[in-house]
Order: C-alpha cells, then sequence, then structure tokens
C-alpha cells in the first residue's frame, strides 16, 4: 500500500470532498472503482452506521488468528473512512479531540484485514494484525488485562515493552 506518502492535508474532511480516495484510486487504481467519485457524495455505507449523538460508534479491535479482544475505542465517519481506505485503524481521540491514527506514536499500528458492524449497526469489529503485538499503552498486548477476583482487580498480563520506552 501506498497510503504511507498520503500527506495528511488531503484528508477527507467530512461532509464534502473526499479526497483521499481520489488519491487512492489515482495510486492504486483499485479503490476508487468501489466508490462513486462524484466530490460531494460520501460512501453510502457511512450512513447506515447508527452513529451516536456525538457521532461516534464503538470500536472492538479483535486480533487476527488469536481472536484477542485488543481495545475498545471510538470512531467518527472519517475515521472510518480512513480506515477503510488506509487498510490501518484509524480512531476519533475523544480526550485529545482528533483522528488518531493508531500507532502514529509507538510504531504499533494496526493492519485491518475485515471491518464488520454488528446486527443492529451500532457497534463496530475489527479484526487486525497488531504490529509488534502491543495494543495498550501499558505496554501490554491487550488493553484488557484487569481481572476480577476475591480481592478487586488485578493485573493478570504482562507488561511487553516499558511504556517509557514506546512513548517518549
Ligand atoms: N495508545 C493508546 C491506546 N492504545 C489503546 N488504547 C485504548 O483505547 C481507548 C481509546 O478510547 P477513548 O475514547 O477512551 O480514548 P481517550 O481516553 O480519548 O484516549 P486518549 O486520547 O486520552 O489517549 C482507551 O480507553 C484505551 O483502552 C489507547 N488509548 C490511548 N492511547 C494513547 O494514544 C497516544 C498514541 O499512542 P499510539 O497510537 O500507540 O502511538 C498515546 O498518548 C497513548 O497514551
Ligand atoms: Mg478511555
Ligand atoms: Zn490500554
Amino acid at each position: 500500500m501506498a497510503w504511507q506518502r498520503l500527506p495528511t492535508s488531503v484528508w477527507p474532511v467530512l461532509p464534502g470532498t473526499v479526497p483521499v480516495l481520489d488519491w487512492l484510486a489515482a495510486e492504486q487504481g483499485h479503490v476508487g472503482a468501489t466508490y462513486s467519485k462524484e466530490p460531494s457524495t460520501a460512501p453510502a455505507w457511512l450512513d447506515q452506521v447508527r452513529w451516536d449523538e456525538r457521532g461516534l460508534v464503538p470500536v472492538i479491535a479483535q486480533e487476527q488468528g488469536s481472536n484477542d479482544v485488543l481495545m475498545v475505542a471510538w470512531m467518527n465517519r472519517e475515521a472510518l473512512l480512513q480506515t477503510w481506505a488506509r487498510g490501518q485503524a484509524v480512531y476519533w481521540s475523544r480526550s485529545r479531540n482528533k483522528l488518531w491514527h493508531k500507532g502514529e506514536e509507538s510504531g504499533h499500528v494496526q493492519t485491518v484485514h475485515d471491518i464488520r458492524l454488528d446486527c443492529d449497526q451500532d457497534v463496530i469489529l475489527l479484526k487486525v494484525k497488531q504490529e509488534h503485538g502491543i495494543a495498550c499503552h501499558t505496554g501490554r498486548h491487550s488493553c484488557f488485562y484487569l481481572q476480577l477476583d476475591g480481592e478487586g482487580w488485578q493485573a493478570v498480563e504482562p507488561v511487553l515493552c516499558d511504556p517509557e520506552r514506546i512513548y517518549r
């Protein structure tokens, strides 16, 4: 994929033009084929997601192969469109209020193999290959490393890489 060379300035702003898709179509030939290049139309499938009142949908990232649940995050329309167009997970960070290309700082990107929507269209499931096997910013494989036992929540998954070394 040539997506790495995509300058952030041509990423789409929805609703409106979707230049990223035209760019991808020119680069690769195939992506544009599934998408009407009418400048002011977004793909119809974006409207079939039941976006909440904030324009967001929760997203489960599940590891391809192991089926481990790696994390739960959020997407808006643009994040989903970019995820689809780039083949890597792009979320919406609620606290930072910005698009978040997972791995942008850590390098722990998620290559997307499958994008699914549930029966009532309000949860998305991504099947991903997790770069370095570390999804969590604590340096663990999965964000779901706390287990409830008689005493309370216990961390039951190892830290694979010191987060100080991942995030400087
Ligand atoms: N890397 C992660 C990360 N990985 C997994 N998650 C999970 O994804 C969820 C994101 O959904 P939220 O809307 O709750 O996110 P948020 O609270 O707005 O996250 P922040 O923007 O505050 O980091 C979190 O609750 C975590 O369970 C992460 N949440 C935050 N980060 C931060 O994202 C930044 C970039 O990290 P990389 O993408 O790995 O480079 C770093 O500052 C990290 O601390
Ligand atoms: Mg959170
Ligand atoms: Zn985490």
